[in-house]
């Protein structure tokens, strides 16, 4: 079998603040096949998101964006499955909020996406950024070795799932 996977995911704050779209969200990810090796409720402040958005601090909705993303909780989570970073951009569907309405309604932007800003959700874009992302959000998660120590585990369900946590955790025995 490949080497799995891993993408950074971010439930943006209007998804933590409906209980319905954050379940569903939820629901999706693990019909969707990917682990959840990290998981966590996190507020940006402004430095965090800043940096995190660093690459558009020359875009017309920058300040917008800054605004939403530090308005309240997100939920942040290392998600592993074999081409995970791929994977969950086809599940969060396009950026634009009309475009995934029209064009895949069935998405999680498509349903969950309230405008081009409040878009539900944030996927890594490549495996760089992805280690970029969780480097930043992450500080003590180590991705190289959990690729040494951990990735089997994953790899060959040996798991177990914690719903309070939202985490799957390895089953050892
Ligand atoms: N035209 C726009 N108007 C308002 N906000 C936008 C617009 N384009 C992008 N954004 C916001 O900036 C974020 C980053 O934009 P980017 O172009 O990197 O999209 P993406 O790669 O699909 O999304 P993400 O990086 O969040 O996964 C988007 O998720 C959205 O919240």
């Amino acid at each position: 079998m490949p080497p799995l996977e891993l993408t950074l995911a971010i439930l943006k704050p209007h998804v933590i603040k409906n209980p319905h779209s954050l379940a569903s969200i939820r629901k999706l990810i693990l019909s969707s096949h990917f682990k959840v090796v990290q998981s966590k409720r996190f507020t940006f402040n402004d430095e965090i998101a800043k940096r995190f958005y660093n690459e558009h601090k020359d875009k017309f909705f920058y300040n917008r964006l800054i605004t939403f993303m530090t308005s309240g909780p997100s939920d942040l989570y290392v998600l592993a499955r074999e081409n995970a970073i791929q994977e969950w951009r086809n599940l969060m569907g396009p950026t634009k909020a009309y475009k995934a309405q029209y064009d895949d309604p069935e998405t999680i932007r498509g349903q969950f996406g309230l405008s081009d800003t409040r878009n539900a959700t944030h996927g890594s874009d490549s495996a760089q950024s992805a280690a970029k992302e969780i480097g930043l959000l992450f500080p003590d998660f180590d991705i190289i070795k959990w690729h040494d120590n951990e990735e089997y585990y994953f790899r060959s369900n040996s798991l177990i799932f914690c719903c309070f946590d939202f985490v799957h955790k390895i089953n050892y025995k």
